[in-house]
């Protein structure tokens, strides 16, 4: 099958609303760590700290207060679910238990958004099978995981062929569980991730990490379509983060020439190599064409030698 066949498996991702967040339409989003834009807490890891229902209430508690967005929850077993309906946005299908179809069933069926971790020794079919499940009790709010087990200390064992390979075969959101290292969060964009899941006890700076990779390379891979002027605006935020990326480095690189030039600076204007750049960059950017890209590059040519003429009479200073 041909890569485009394969896209046109899923042309539009079904997009699951987790509380006010949308996942699989619009911008990646990130999961956990502080300033992420949802927040989940796994009740395994309470186990033997005497899971009193109030212990449960305050970490879910906990989890809303790491910053605004929507709570998602991973039970221990059946008898978290009645505390989840009643308090979380969302419930974890946690690795360790996917092929729990009773468990599984049982969250699902809470109707809230369920995310469907897969277990590193899973293929794709039992985990598509795990979110079949799911949606056999009537629950479409079905978000996967990929990056369940841990690779090594803080890392997931993450496998981007197969996260690529269930985006084109579900139809569903897919995220790419980072744990606490955004190493991987760039590449897990790149691949095709509608977000990451990182480890509630990340740090602030990883996950902050995390948004700038998700940022930058979203702007570069993601295709979206906004319907209102506040979502094409932030939309458009994200196109010029990438493109300040861009334009800083291209005047590093600028300037770089105009040292190694034997007649840097204005004096040693290229206007046929100013052409040529243009001319390449119209066959990427066919609808801007040629004559409107050409002022934009005579513009940002120019700062760049002024900067590197500024530096130069700097240094001689
Ligand atoms: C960087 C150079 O110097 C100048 C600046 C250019 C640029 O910013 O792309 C291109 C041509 C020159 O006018 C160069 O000669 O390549």
């Amino acid at each position: 099958m041909s890569s485009t066949a394969r896209h046109a498996a899923h042309p539009e991702r079904a997009a699951v609303r987790l509380g006010a967040l949308t996942v699989g339409a619009g911008p990646a989003v990130v999961i956990g760590g502080p300033g992420a834009d949802a927040h989940w807490i796994s009740l395994r890891d309470h186990r033997g700290r005497g899971r009193a229902r109030a212990s449960v209430a305050a970490s879910v508690a906990e989890a809303r207060a790491q910053g605004a967005g929507p709570v998602l929850v991973e039970p221990s077993s059946a008898e978290d679910l009645p505390l989840i309906a009643e308090s979380a946005d969302g419930a974890v299908v946690g690795a360790a238990w996917m092929r729990d179809s009773g468990l599984v069933r049982a969250t699902a069926g809470l109707g809230l958004p369920v995310l469907v971790q897969r277990d590193p020794r899973a293929t794709l079919e039992e985990w598509l099978e795990a979110a079949g499940h799911c949606a056999a009790e009537g629950n479409d709010g079905i978000v996967l995981c990929e990056g369940g087990g841990h690779a090594y200390p803080g890392g997931a064992a993450l496998d981007l062929a197969l996260l690529r390979a269930a985006c084109e075969r579900s139809g569903r959101p897919v995220l790419a569980g980072l744990g606490a290292d955004p190493a991987l969060a760039a590449a897990a964009i790149a691949a095709g991730a509608d977000g990451l899941l990182l480890d509630p006890a990340a740090t602030e700076r990883d996950t902050l990490a995390a948004r700038e990779a998700v940022k930058i390379v979203g702007a570069l891979t993601r295709r979206e379509t906004p319907d209102s002027v506040r979502a094409a605006r932030e939309a458009i935020d994200r196109v010029d983060a990438a493109l300040a990326v861009l334009l800083e480095r291209r005047a590093e690189l600028a300037g770089t020439i105009q040292r190694l030039k034997p007649v840097g600076g204005f004096a040693g204007r290229d206007a046929d190599r100013e052409r040529r750049l243009v001319a390449e960059m119209a066959r990427r950017a066919p609808v801007l064409g040629e004559a409107r890209l050409a002022p934009i590059m005579n513009a940002v040519i120019e700062a760049g030698l002024h900067l590197a003429e500024e530096r130069r009479s700097a240094t001689q200073d």
